[in-house]
């Protein structure tokens, strides 16, 4: 099984005098996020969309909101519990999309710095992770944050022979390359590389 998806979903509600953290950002603006935890509803929804492509449950059943420990706690928490599990699944993970859902405060104009502190959170790289962001239109929902987060991941293992076959095809190709500068065979095992050995039965 090389490739798994998640999907995480969740929504909370804007209260005056709450500090505002979407992604692990902190955010000028007057109301933050109501919730058991810091309401960081984007690392809710990338936490439960990690957790599910690995079928280890959801968010509350790691972290139940009628636990105390978790009040007021930092979101970080969650979903370095939910790396560990795609980690012990053998998984890694390939790129996250997400969208928000809120009239204000506009996203777009801090998403880089978004995406960047989510890449930090999920050890990816920023061009890995996808910030977008819609207001509630018709939907009369104006006092509340919603997020969505599909995460694809993919087997360790595949990854590991991946990099393996692509260091075979490097080899060959600069084994072409040699031999049309040089005219006639040429030993790549001359050049010090190690042609590594494929076997398919490993892609199961
Ligand atoms: N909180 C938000 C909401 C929206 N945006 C940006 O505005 C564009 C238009 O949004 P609509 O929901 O009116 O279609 C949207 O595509 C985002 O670029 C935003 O930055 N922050
Ligand atoms: C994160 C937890 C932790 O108690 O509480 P909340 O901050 O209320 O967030 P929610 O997205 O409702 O998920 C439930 C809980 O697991």
């Amino acid at each position: 099984m090389g490739m798994r998806i998640g999907y995480g979903f969740d929504s909370h509600a804007f209260k005056a005098g709450v500090p505002l953290v979407i992604g692990g950002l902190p955010i000028e603006h007057p109301e933050g996020l109501a919730g058991h935890s810091d309401g960081d509803v984007l690392l809710h929804a990338i936490t439960d969309a990690l957790l599910g492509a690995v079928s280890a449950g959801d968010i509350g059943t790691f972290f139940p909101p009628s636990d105390p420990r978790w009040k007021g706690a930092d979101s970080r928490v969650f979903l370095k519990t939910a790396l560990e599990e795609v980690a012990v699944a053998g998984y890694k993970i390939v790129n996250v999309d997400t969208v928000l859902v809120m009239s204000k405060p506009k996203i777009v104009p801090i998403a880089g710095d978004m995406r960047e502190r989510v890449a930090e959170l999920l050890g990816v790289k920023p061009g890995d992770v996808g910030i977008k962001a819609k207001t509630p239109e018709g939907l009369n929902q104006d006092g509340v944050a919603v997020a969505h987060a599909t995460v694809l991941l993919e087997s360790v293992k595949l990854a590991d022979q991946t990099g393996r076959m692509a260091a075979v095809a490097d080899v060959d190709e600069i084994d072409q390359v040699v031999k049309g500068l040089v005219g006639g065979a040429h030993d790549v095992s001359a050049l010090g590389r190690k042609r590594p050995t494929f076997n398919p039965d490993d892609l199961t």
